[in-house]
């Protein structure tokens, strides 16, 4: 947490005859990374098993200041509302939607309080500021949406001092919660990933999300990873549109749907073992396979033909490769070590793809959030 007490000493020491002004309210500041799902999803979405890591190449920041009114700040750059013309609107709406931030924050807003007032938690008084950045490329399966949703819920955990009364295994739900209001299909790896830190295996089991409401979240030592690289291109994806086909096939009981999203879990049990045991020839065929089980489903159309290039052009030279979400960015692994990796930064920049290393970050739980978990394994 940031706390601001800029004051010159001028004006603090009051030495020239006037009252100093009064400090400025302290600001908290959270700050929430990309995810990449490494393993298993989208299963998450359907009672399956997930690995996935908080990445630390990208990161989403709120910020909450005290304020007589409680306002919610429109992004300059993502909540566009002012346009040098017709034509910058309409190009702007057709590249990037209708929607930035200002609707993830009020929704986090409204989810926080609910579940406050259902569980009896009581909230202090007293207005706020939200205020958000984030260099999250927009809409590219890195889950700068929820990332958003993160930062802004650890902002008013402090805010309200409740961070010892909402568990943490609860959190991400809440972070869900939010998107759903908004009509945004999604699961709950992207808000484990955010919220844990690190590298997490998730199992959401049907028994446990039926009795609990969330998964199994067990941290994995992150030095099981091999090195991982990053791959995207300006394409955004709504993640929305792209699961709803198959989330209307999986509820009507569609049973191809069923039997492979079974497969795609089972991925991400066979990868943990594969991780713990650093068999990393096992770690690249489970991504592949990862992936063609997403392609049979989604089917190419929705996936669309840039997304499939990513994942083509890192298998021309033998990586792995997969969605690090629902599209827009790859993650992929180079088994045969550095000459691959230089192979593979050589394709990508031939096809005008982004390449970069996947940068890992640690779990930044805190000993209040600790505190709150009802099991640690
Ligand atoms: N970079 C961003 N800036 C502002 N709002 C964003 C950004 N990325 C996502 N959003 C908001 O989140 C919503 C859902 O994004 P989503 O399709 O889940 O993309 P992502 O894969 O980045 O999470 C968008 O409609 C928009 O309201
Ligand atoms: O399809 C996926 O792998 C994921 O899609 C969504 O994430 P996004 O970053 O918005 O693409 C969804 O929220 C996840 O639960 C899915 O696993
Ligand atoms: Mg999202």
């Amino acid at each position: 947490m940031a706390i601001d007490r800029s004051l010159s000493s001028d004006a603090a020491d009051g030495r020239n005859g006037s009252a100093p002004p009064p400090p400025p309210p302290p600001f908290i500041e959270h700050k929430a990374y990309a995810r990449v799902g490494l393993l298993g999803n989208p299963s998450d979405v359907y009672f399956g098993r997930t690995i996935s890591f908080s990445l630390g190449n990208f990161s989403a920041s709120v910020r909450l200041q005290p304020s007589d009114d409680l306002v919610i700040q429109p992004h300059p750059v993502h909540d566009l509302v002012r346009f040098d013309s017709i034509d910058h609107l309409v190009n702007r709406l057709q590249n990037e939607g209708y929607y930035g931030g200002v609707r993830l924050l009020m929704s986090i807003c409204k989810v926080f309080y609910k579940h406050c007032i259902d569980n009896k938690i009581d909230l202090k008084g007293g207005n706020f500021t939200l205020s958000y950045d984030t260099n999250i490329p927009r809409q590219m399966g890195l889950s700068g949406s929820s990332a958003i949703v993160c930062a802004a819920l650890s902002c008013l955990l402090d805010f309200y001092k409740v961070r010892h009364l909402v568990k943490v295994e609860v959190r991400p739900n809440l972070i869900l919660s939010a998107e759903m209001e908004l009509g945004i299909v999604a699961g709950l790896q992207d808000r484990v990933a955010q919220v844990y830190g690190g590298l997490v295996y998730m199992d959401f089991c049907k028994e446990h999300m039926d009795s609990l409401g969330y998964g199994m979240y067990t941290p994995m030592d992150i030095s099981v990873l091999p090195p991982l690289h990053l791959i995207y291109a300006e394409n955004p994806s709504d993640s929305g549109k792209v699961h709803s086909t198959v989330r209307k096939r999986w509820l009507d009981g569609d049973k191809f749907i069923i039997s492979s999203m079974e497969e795609v879990a089972k991925i991400a049990l066979e990868g943990r073992t594969a991780l713990l045991e650093k068999d990393y020839t096992k770690l690249a065929e489970l991504m592949n396979r990862n992936f063609d089980l997403r392609r049979s489903m989604f089917g190419d159309d929705s996936l669309g033909s840039l997304n499939l290039k990513m994942v083509e052009v890192a298998r021309s030279v033998g990586a792995a490769s997969k969605f690090t979400g629902s599209g827009g960015a790859v993650i992929a692994f180079c088994p045969n070590g550095p000459s691959q990796v230089e192979q593979l930064e050589n394709v990508c920049r031939e096809a005008g793809f982004v390449v970069q290393p996947a940068i890992v970050v640690p779990s930044f739980l805190n000993e209040d959030d600790l505190k709150t978990l009802s099991h640690c394994s």
